[in-house]
């Protein structure tokens, strides 16, 4: 809970989260858990230190250094995920945190090559995650989406092998599996590894997003465009390239901006340096989310009220954020309708109150 006098309108704002990855909703207390359920040894505390307690996993996650020290933990901890039951009851524990905090429309990301590399089958994944999500849609009545993201540090043909994965299922078609995106580590693998999938992707109308301009250069966000990318999965390199900020603001293209992560990862020294008023300045659409919460220290409302706190906001600035949040959804126009009059109705019931 923050300080601000908009806390509860913050609170209240219906929201869209459109970068979240699922194995990062798994916290030390599940992965404990989950590591005995299933008979997966963890890392001894003698290899790792970090893996002594839940307590001492929670503390380790505070001192992150990089992007890569943090993915080593990331896919260390979503080992324990085996059978169809921990997709799912992760997904769901994800969703009731979700729409706790105003939630309306997730968007969420899983990385099926990195649980198919230790024998863990795509169906299970996407099954399990799949039910998570129905389950959100019936019971708590959000939209969901899920994103199949390729990662940067495998090779290749893992990519490839997973893609026509996809392709050759029943999700593809049913679009149980929405879109797609990239993570994983930004320096040091080409940029444009997945040139030939994402033209391929693009050329059936799958929709595509891409981390970039985290820890890389803005020419990290101008390749992603050059392939196809329509969204940006965090961005906030942006506002070293003026020409390309001004490219990125016309043509409407989302970021999906987490302040929290860029905290931990070390790419800013606070919430006060995530360019979020420039952006605002520039015209450039961005929405704010919680990426890795369980890792990150805090859920999608912890995102917002840490940016409310930094750069103090008007209703009328939520309200953009908000807007744009739904506008760039990937979900046709009669839900962004539902969803743009929820938050209408909200700024309305907030000036009442204050008497304006
Ligand atoms: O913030 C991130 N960046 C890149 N890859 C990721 N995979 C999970 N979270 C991230
Ligand atoms: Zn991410």
């Amino acid at each position: 809970m923050c300080k601000s006098p908009l806390h509860d309108f913050i609170h209240g704002l219906p929201k869209c989260e459109h970068h979240v990855h699922l194995e990062g909703c798994l916290d030390p207390e599940l992965i404990f858990h989950l590591a005995a359920r299933n008979g997966i040894t963890l890392p001894s505390p003698t290899e790792n230190p970090a893996y002594a307690s839940i307590a001492a996993l929670t503390t380790r996650y505070e001192h992150f250094t990089s992007l890569d020290d943090f993915l080593a933990f990331y896919f260390e901890g979503m080992a324990v995920l085996r059978t169809e039951a921990d997709f799912s009851d992760l997904a769901w524990s994800y969703f009731q945190k979700a729409h706790a905090d105003g939630v309306h429309h997730a968007e969420v990301f899983f990385d099926p090559q990195v649980h198919l590399s230790r024998g863990v089958s795509y169906k299970t994944v996407v099954d399990g995650f799949a039910a998570g999500c129905k389950r959100a849609e019936i019971e708590l009545g959000l939209s969901t989406r899920l994103i199949m993201c390729f990662v940067r540090h495998l090779p290749v043909s893992s990519a490839q092998e997973v893609y026509e994965e996809f392709l050759s299922h029943e999700h593809f078609e049913s679009e149980l599996v929405h879109g797609l995106g990239w993570s994983s580590s930004e320096v040091g693998p080409p940029k444009d590894m997945f040139r030939e999938i994402y033209a391929s992707a693009s050329a059936k109308g799958i929709p595509l997003t891409a981390h970039a301009g985290e820890e890389g250069d803005p020419t990290y966000i101008s390749t992603a465009l050059e392939l196809g990318a329509t969204r940006i999965d965090h961005g906030i390199r942006l506002i070293e390239d003026p020409e390309l900020m001004k490219r990125v603001a016309n043509e409407g293209i989302l970021l999906t901006v987490c302040p929290l992560s860029n905290v931990r990862l070390r790419c800013v020294p606070s919430v006060e340096h995530v360019p979020v008023r420039k952006f605002l300045e520039a015209g450039v659409k961005f929405s704010i989310n919680s990426d890795d919460p369980a890792y990150f220290g805090g859920y999608i409302l912890d995102n917002y009220c840490a940016v409310q706190e930094a750069h103090q906001l008007s209703v009328m600035e939520w309200r953009i954020i908000a807007e744009n949040s739904v506008q760039e959804s990937w979900i046709p126009d009669e839900r962004k309708a539902e969803l743009l009059v929820l938050i209408e109705g909200h700024v309305k019931k907030h000036m009442v109150e204050v008497g304006v």
